[in-house]
Order: C-alpha cells, then sequence, then structure tokens
C-alpha cells in the first residue's frame, strides 16, 4: 500500500487559434499548469467545476458547448510533496480577456509540441500537453 495522497481536481484545456496552451502560476508556486482545481461540495459536475474555477481564477466564462474529455490522468503533484494529483481533464473554450485573480499569479501561452526547459507541472509535461499536442485544433465557426 502507497502513503501517498491523492488530490482529486479538473483541469482546463483552452487552446488559441494558433493552438497554444493556457497555463497559470498559482502564487508562490515556480511551476505552470492548468486552470481548474479541487471540487466543491456544490458543484454540479466536473463541467460545473471547470466554469467556476475559470471564472475564479480568470475571470472568464465557460461556453456551455464545445467541451471535449482529454482524459484521466496522475502524478505527483506540483506543490504538495508526497501528494498525487488526479485530474479529469476537459478542453473548453471560453471567452477572455484571460486575467490572473484569486490564488493565480501569472498567465500565459504555450506551445504544447515545444515546451523547451520552461518549469511545467509534471501532470502537464507528461501527459496533458502531449495529449494536446497529438489533437489538431478544432474552430467552430459558432465559436
Ligand atoms: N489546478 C491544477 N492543480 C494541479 C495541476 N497539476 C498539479 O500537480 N496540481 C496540483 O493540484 C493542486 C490542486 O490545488 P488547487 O489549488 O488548484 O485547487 P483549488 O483551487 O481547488 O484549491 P484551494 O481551494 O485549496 O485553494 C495544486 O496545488 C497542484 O499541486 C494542474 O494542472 N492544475
Amino acid at each position: 500500500m502507497s502513503d501517498e495522497q491523492v488530490i482529486g481536481i479538473v483541469a482546463a484545456v483552452i487552446r488559441d487559434v494558433q493552438g497554444r496552451v493556457l497555463m497559470v502560476r498559482k502564487r508562490g508556486a515556480t511551476v505552470w499548469q492548468q486552470p481548474g482545481g479541487k471540487r466543491d461540495a456544490d458543484d454540479l459536475n466536473d463541467l460545473h467545476t471547470i466554469a467556476r474555477e475559470l471564472h475564479e481564477e480568470l475571470g472568464c466564462t465557460m461556453h456551455e458547448k464545445g467541451a471535449r474529455w482529454i482524459g484521466r490522468f496522475s502524478a505527483p503533484a506540483a506543490n504538495e510533496p508526497g501528494h498525487v494529483v488526479e485530474a479529469e481533464v476537459y478542453e473548453v473554450k471560453a471567452d477572455g480577456p484571460f486575467e490572473a485573480q484569486a490564488e493565480i499569479e501569472g498567465v500565459c501561452w504555450i506551445d504544447p509540441a515545444a515546451l523547451g526547459d520552461m518549469p511545467i507541472a509534471r501532470l502537464s509535461r507528461e501527459f496533458i500537453l502531449p495529449a494536446v499536442a497529438a489533437t489538431p485544433v478544432v474552430m467552430h465557426p459558432q465559436d
């Protein structure tokens, strides 16, 4: 049996027209990660959790349509030693502007196929961003 504690989260992938992915950095943290977070007792479902977290962290509004489940991934947690993060990950559309607020200190856009040596949380670097890089950007006229 493992002593590792599991943090369950829901995480969002938001892409721009060039296919770049929105990343956030929490206050006091060095690594970039996906927007999102833990489920609240009042959340109706995982997309509701994402919509709430996006509004809290970035002040943006998630579209109800166009969400796509990317997968469930697990990795050592970025900011909590000895913890594992287990994430349900969705690509969603949202209206900007995207502005750092609440516990978020930084926002940036990265090319998922060219990460270089940027400090990125393992969940994103090893699982989420490779999955996204393998998928073409789909833009719908109504988006
Ligand atoms: N949101 C998010 N958390 C991640 C990712 N990767 C990763 O390791 N984590 C870890 O999971 C933890 C989730 O905590 P969180 O702070 O985002 O969740 P939250 O907003 O609901 O937390 P709070 O209400 O306690 O402030 C992060 O501190 C981080 O260590 C990721 O891509 N997105």
